[in-house]
């Protein structure tokens, strides 16, 4: 790829045979940028990702992903792009029979990975990466959600992807367990791994800043605020107020917002021109 983005997208239609879900997608994703995708239930969140992994065709606009032409790609191509990328979804798709070793030395085994001592030393390092390594023996049911969320990610580690892609990792998660999930994406794009995750709400987004995009109408929307700010619109999610208390609180914000401006202002207000 001659740009040094692992993504990019250019008036791309995202569709499912003839219903288009996302219209003119422009984007680019480089290396280690940590994003939300947010949107409501429907609104195209997965579809957009699936696109990314080629289980979606890419039919109109520019498409590129590492060094692969999304419209152009060949099937015996994808394996190898999937492979750069490590996925990880909301119900953890592990395999029941078994254990935790198992179940990542089988992805190993699937994708080329031959010398025994390389696979064991691959799947030791990607467990303590999530800090699961003392589970390695464990079976499925007798891990917890967010333990069982933890070996998805390690599985989405074993091939040490650019690009983690998560659709609704906390989903089945309590909120203590969701918080530590995001943490642990979070550490994974410090250290230089692409992150994108899509999900409902922006609960974590404060204390785990990224770039913010919405899938809205049909489109996909970056929230332009500093990635370091509390954007408006995580605030607006996280009020949850009744429609009758609408009218006082808005009354009291627009007294606060008199107060601050009281503050700031030098001769604006009637008391200070009084004065
Ligand atoms: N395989 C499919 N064939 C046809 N339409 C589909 C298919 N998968 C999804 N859709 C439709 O595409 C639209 C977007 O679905 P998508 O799963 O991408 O939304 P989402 O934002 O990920 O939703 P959720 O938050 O529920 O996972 C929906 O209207 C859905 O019904």
């Amino acid at each position: 790829m001659e740009s040094k983005e692992l993504i990019s997208y250019k008036d791309v239609d995202i569709c499912h045979d003839d219903v288009t879900v996302l219209s003119s997608v422009d984007l680019k994703v480089a290396p280690g940028d940590f994003i939300y995708l947010l949107g409501k239930v429907g609104s195209g969140k997965s579809s957009f990702l699936k696109s990314l992994y080629a289980e979606i065709p890419v039919e109109s606009g520019e498409a590129r992903i590492f060094d692969y032409d999304l419209r152009k790609i060949k099937r015996t191509q994808i394996p190898f792009l999937r492979r750069k990328i490590g996925i990880i979804f909301q119900d953890f798709q592990l395999l029941p029979d078994r254990n935790v070793f198992d179940n990542l030395s089988f992805v190993l085994k699937a994708t080329g990975w031959k010398n025994k001592e390389a696979i064991e030393n691959q799947v030791i390092e990607v467990l303590e990466q999530v800090g699961m390594e003392r589970k390695a023996k464990r079976w499925m049911h007798q891990l917890s959600g967010g333990e069982q969320q933890r070996i998805a990610i390690a599985r989405a580690l074993l091939n040490s992807p650019e690009l983690i892609l998560a659709d609704e990792p906390t989903g089945n998660l309590d909120s203590e367990n969701g918080h530590e999930l995001i943490s642990l994406l979070y550490e994974i794009h410090k250290a230089g791994t692409a992150v994108i995750i899509a999900t409902h709400n922006l609960r974590w987004v404060e204390e785990f800043p990224g770039r913010v995009f919405h899938c809205v109408t049909e489109h996909l929307k970056e929230d332009k605020h500093d990635s370091d700010e509390p954007s408006a619109s995580s605030e607006i999610e996280e009020i949850n107020v009744p429609a009758e208390e609408l009218p006082k609180v808005i009354a009291d914000l627009n007294a606060e917002m008199g107060e601050d401006a009281g503050d700031e202002a030098t001769t604006e207000t009637p008391e200070k021109t009084e004065e």
